[in-house]
């Protein structure tokens, strides 16, 4: 007779599945991405639902990751920062996408990535819902950091889509070293703009911004430090948005011993009704996140 226990251990044999069937369908597409990058560098016509006018290289990675993702069984849903809606592709786990995060840098030709967070539940998700998340970073290498069953992981991602582990139990160093603030400097509220200059009057500390988040959150857990899209004096709730790039940071740098905020809270306690809601975003080491809370607690 099937017991409760067998239930569980079907149930985990089946998320476990999904995850590695997500994550070898992520870094096998990873290539083509990248090979589809040099030809894609011009802006479409139609705005996504964040109002910004993606490129056309944000639309191919959408539409390669929608397939791949989508052709795996136990994926119910399938979301991405360039779709209104979800799209129903078979039934089970969903999964939110970011496409290509920091396209604005292909024309420069600097770091962009992508960003995957897979949810137990109807979306929009809460933070409770995330069961997993990784992100692909296109530098110098291919690198895959993926969080998972309370551990994070580095991969090397090589041409034919394969993958190997280079960094096991990846946590953040202790002593921090970099910082990273988005949005214009004038429209930081003034909160933030006096715990900046406490932080760069740090010695210790370096300035380390280069508009892709995921490439400046892979600073972070390499380096340790603070990566911060802050609340703006005019756009309240940030810039990124909490189901395709909040919560799977927070998940990441909170599984890898950091702590995330939207200011007053962890970001995986933050819960909003919109699929492409935005959220203020601090992550890092604690400490570093403590003192965005101390500061913007001041305001309450
Ligand atoms: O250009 P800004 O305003 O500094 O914004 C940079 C931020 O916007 C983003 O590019 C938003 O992500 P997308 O590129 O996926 O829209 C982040 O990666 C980055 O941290
Ligand atoms: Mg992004
Ligand atoms: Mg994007």
């Amino acid at each position: 007779m099937a017991t409760d226990d067998d239930a569980t251990s079907d149930r985990v044999n089946s998320v476990d599945r999904v995850f590695k069937k997500v994550l070898d369908a992520v870094a096998k597409t990873a290539p083509e991405i990248r090979e589809g990058l040099p030809t894609r560098r011009a802006k479409v016509e139609t705005e996504n639902p964040s109002g910004e006018t993606p490129l056309a290289a944000d639309v191919y990675a959408d539409e390669l990751l929608c397939e791949r993702i989508g052709d795996i069984e136990g994926v119910g849903t399938y979301a991405s920062e360039e779709r209104p809606e979800a799209q129903t592709v078979g039934s089970g786990l969903s999964v939110c996408v970011d496409p290509l995060d920091g396209s604005s840098n292909l024309k420069p030709n600097n770091t962009m990535g992508t960003i995957v967070a897979i949810y137990d539940s109807p979306l929009p998700a809460t933070g409770d819902d995330i069961l997993a998340a990784a992100y692909v970073l296109f530098g110098p290498t291919m690198t895959m950091i993926t969080a998972y069953d309370d551990t994070v992981t580095e991969y090397v991602i090589q041409d034919d889509g394969t993958y190997q582990a280079i960094r096991v139990d990846v946590t953040l160093p202790d002593d921090p070293t970099v910082y990273g603030f988005g949005g214009r400097v004038a429209d930081w509220v003034d909160e933030i703009t006096e715990y900046v200059r406490e932080i760069e009057s740090d010695p210790s500390m370096k300035l380390r911004y280069g508009g892709a988040m995921i490439g400046d959150v892979n600073q972070v857990l390499t380096y340790g430090g603070i990566f911060a899209y802050p609340t703006l004096a005019d756009a309240p709730e940030g810039k990124l948005r909490i189901q395709f790039e909040g919560y799977p940071v927070g998940y990441i740098v909170e599984t890898a011993g950091g702590a995330s905020s939207d200011g007053h809270q962890s970001l995986l306690a933050v819960e909003k009704d919109d699929l492409h809601a935005r959220t203020p975003v601090y992550v890092g080491n604690e400490s570093l996140v403590d003192g965005v809370e101390a500061h913007l607690s001041d305001d309450d």
